[in-house]
């Protein structure tokens, strides 16, 4: 079967939603700290990860690049926490989700983040591993720790070709 064709978005708020959160400064709740030398982008994602005792965990994951057209022949998803990524090298990047279908991945969407945008996974969604893009690109990830196993993986019969 030829490979079913997959054209990135824009990353929005509202396109993302039924996924997660888009952790960005446009359209944040903005406060103005320190004496009015800071702004805070207030409570931009929901971190999700106290399920079965879990802990959140704050780590930089080094991606290297992905180029045009990228396969995405797997879904993988962690049923006990949310899964944030923000991109710290100045670069865009593709978050890549579908949606659930009795406990398989169904429908696939990508998003092409900009460099200021990251993403949450909410808690059990469906995305692609971590996909950079025009170089080696440093994330701040937040997720959870804990002992229970949070990762399912499911390789696709029919694999995606992504066409950025
Ligand atoms: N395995 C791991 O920590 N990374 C993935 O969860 C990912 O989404 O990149
Ligand atoms: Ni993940």
């Amino acid at each position: 079967m030829a490979a079913r064709i997959l054209r990135p978005q824009a990353l929005t708020r509202e396109a993302f939603a039924p996924f997660g959160e888009v952790i960005e400064t446009q359209g944040a709740e903005e406060r103005l700290i320190n004496a009015g030398t800071t702004t805070r982008y207030h409570d931009l994602a929901r971190v999700d990860v106290e399920a079965a005792g879990g802990r959140p965990l704050i780590s930089i994951f080094r991606g290297q690049p992905f180029a045009s057209p990228v396969t995405i022949a797997m879904f993988e998803r962690h049923p006990l926490g949310s899964q944030a990524f923000y991109p710290l090298s100045g670069r865009p990047w593709l978050a890549v989700v579908a949606k659930d279908d009795a406990g398989r991945p169904g429908d696939a969407f990508a998003f092409l983040a900009t460099a200021t945008q990251g993403v949450n996974y909410a808690r059990g969604v469906w995305h692609h591993p971590l996909l950079s893009l025009e170089g080696v690109s440093d994330f701040l990830v937040v997720d959870r720790g804990g002992e229970d196993a949070n990762l399912e993986e499911q390789w696709l019969e029919s694999p995606y070709r992504l066409e950025i």
